[in-house]
């Protein structure tokens, strides 16, 4: 699903209306009515309850009075409370307005005093609050007032409809600047603004509907920027078909090059990833003096013993058993665990360019890299890096603040430079692709910050590669795929205690679930 920014947004729904000639009240019309059925799903059958409508001055106070208009139809208590100056109300909204006058209800205007006790009192009998205060035409800082509003909306305990954006967030970054409407639902028009997906943005929307009001299909996927919210249709559609006369040799083979004195772990848990999101074969090469543990270790997962200084750490001299065991592989994966000894660092430099598969890097071998993004364009085939904040800060020589201002600006740029697909992972990872394309991903949660959880990312990622997805792709499909194991995992286990293991161990079900 494509994801936009509030300005692609207002050009999509100026076009429909002035190319394609559909009303501007009819989209109003169907927005607000989807939104209702979002309260009917939250109050169930909504005779006689209240429902607080709280509108702004612009077309999402419009869909304000379209909601409040068929809850009074069914036989809802509304209460219509304005936080803009009523004489301010135009265009679509004005006629929704008077609509409501000629149906002889009022609307309350918090115009003057700081309506707070109105407000108050009000919410004391209200069942559930719409929040048609702003939509994609806020900028900057919401007002003091409205501030202090919606801060008693928030701490009112009562549920929250967002309309379109939830108000004071900022629908292109999911920044905030102040006070944001806390919405138990957002009920989004068209595509999902980039401000919904992305975090904070995404935690203050709660669950988000995406609702079609007729804006023509082949406008809204007409190729606009590449923005996308990588979705399980999306990932079902690029996975790999399974014949049933199929071999292991049909879902690729991944070498493994991880591990070091003390962090076999991370060798173990990217080889069972790997395995376990579908490669057909996995080996796992580990400095020598560390590969009688490896053989202990695992059992599916076939292990090779690479050069190491006697320390447990590789040496520069691995670079060409490395390269002989990628003549009959179809991915490398390298880093987890590898330790940033001076040694390893040279043997990544130096092994990069002679790679001609497509690979992983992640961890130890962006380390390596730190500051020097630019050897990545020396690998001869489609490489993923998935670094996290910090990682990124060392390849790119900048700070994690740089770096989570922006994400999928600092993404994209990097993919672009290096020529890679960056997964830069995080709250709602994103990759994005060198060309622009730009996927963010919706799974996963705060348990998954766990020693190990981003070995387990390299596998899966390695897997898809292995299985014939394009880089990106695989990249998308990987993260998505852990994100999604890691919801289900949390979901039995709980975030506090969940480990990398468990991620792991949940990654049949995943893929079982996108089907
Ligand atoms: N365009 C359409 O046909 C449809 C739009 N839909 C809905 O309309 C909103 C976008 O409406 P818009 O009139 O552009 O602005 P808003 O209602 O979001 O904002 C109201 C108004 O608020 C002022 N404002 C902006 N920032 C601030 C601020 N920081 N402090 C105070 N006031 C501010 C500004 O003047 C705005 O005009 C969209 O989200 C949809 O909900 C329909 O749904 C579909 C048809
Ligand atoms: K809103």
């Amino acid at each position: 699903m494509r994801v936009v920014t509030a300005e692609e947004m207002k050009a999509l729904e100026r076009t429909a209306i002035e190319d394609y000639g559909i009303p501007g009240l009819v989209l109003m019309e169907n927005a607000g009515r989807h939104v209702v059925e979002v309260v009917k799903q939250v109050l169930g059958d909504v005779r006689d309850k209240t429902v607080t409508v709280f509108i702004g001055k612009g077309n999402n106070g419009g869909d304000g009075l379209v909601v409040a208009r068929h809850l009074l139809n069914m036989g809802a208590v509304v209460k219509l409370l304005a936080l803009a100056n009523i004489e301010e109300i135009s265009g679509d909204a004005a006629i929704n307005l008077e609509i409501w006058r000629k149906m002889e209800q009022k609307i309350y205007s918090l115009q003057h005093g700081d309506g707070i006790n109105i407000v108050r009192l009000i919410l004391m009998n209200t069942d559930l609050i719409v929040d048609a205060i702003y939509g994609t035409g806020f900028k900057g800082k919401i007002g003091e007032k409205a501030g202090r509003i919606i801060e008693v909306l928030n701490g009112s305990g009562k549920p929250i409809v967002a309309v379109d954006i939830p108000s004071g967030l900022e629908a292109d970054s999911g920044r905030v600047n102040g006070p944001c409407i806390q919405a138990d639902h957002t009920v989004a028009f068209g595509l999902p603004k980039l401000g919904l997906i992305l975090e904070p943005g995404a935690d203050y929307a709660g669950n988000l509907h995406v609702v079609d009001i007729s804006i023509p299909s082949g406008l809204v996927e007409k190729d606009g920027p590449q923005r996308y919210l990588t979705t399980r249709e999306l990932v079902k559609e690029w996975m790999p078909n399974r014949r049933s006369s199929a071999h292991k040799g049909d879902f690729g083979r991944v070498l493994v090059v991880a591990g070091s004195r003390g962090m076999t772990g991370a060798a173990s848990l990217c080889g069972e990833a790997a395995l376990r999101v579908g490669a057909g074969l996995v080996t796992v090469a580990v400095p020598e003096t560390l590969h009688s543990i490896m053989e202990a270790k695992l059992t599916e997962v076939m292990t090779a013993p690479l050069p190491d200084s006697g320390n447990g750490k590789l040496v520069r001299e691995a670079k060409q058993r490395i390269i002989s065991l990628l003549e009959d592989k179809d991915v490398l994966a390298i880093g987890p665990g590898l330790s940033t000894d001076p040694e390893v660092v040279a043997l990544v430099k130096e092994l990069l360019p002679a790679v001609h598969v497509p690979c992983v890097l992640d961890a130890d071998a962006l380390n390596a890299l730190a500051g020097d993004g630019e050897t990545l364009r020396k690998v001869q085939a489609p490489v993923v890096v998935t670094p996290h904040p910090g990682e990124m800060a060392r390849l790119t020589g900048t700070k994690i603040r740089e770096i989570q201002h922006d994400r999928l600006v600092v993404a994209a740029n990097a993919a672009a430079a290096w020529n890679v697909v960056v997964l830069l992972k995080g709250a709602r990872t994103v990759v994005a692709a060198p060309k622009g394309a730009v996927f963010i991903n919706p799974t996963g949660n705060p348990g998954m910050a766990t020693a190990g959880s981003g070995d387990v990312l390299t596998g899966a990622v390695a897997a898809l590669m292995a299985q014939g997805l394009e880089a990106s792709r695989a990249a998308a499909a990987g993260a998505y795929i852990h994100g999604l194991a890691g919801d289900l995992a949390a979901r039995r286990k709980g975030m506090i205690g969940l480990v990398a293991g468990d991620i792991a161990a949940a990654l049949p079900e995943a893929t079982m679930e996108i089907g």
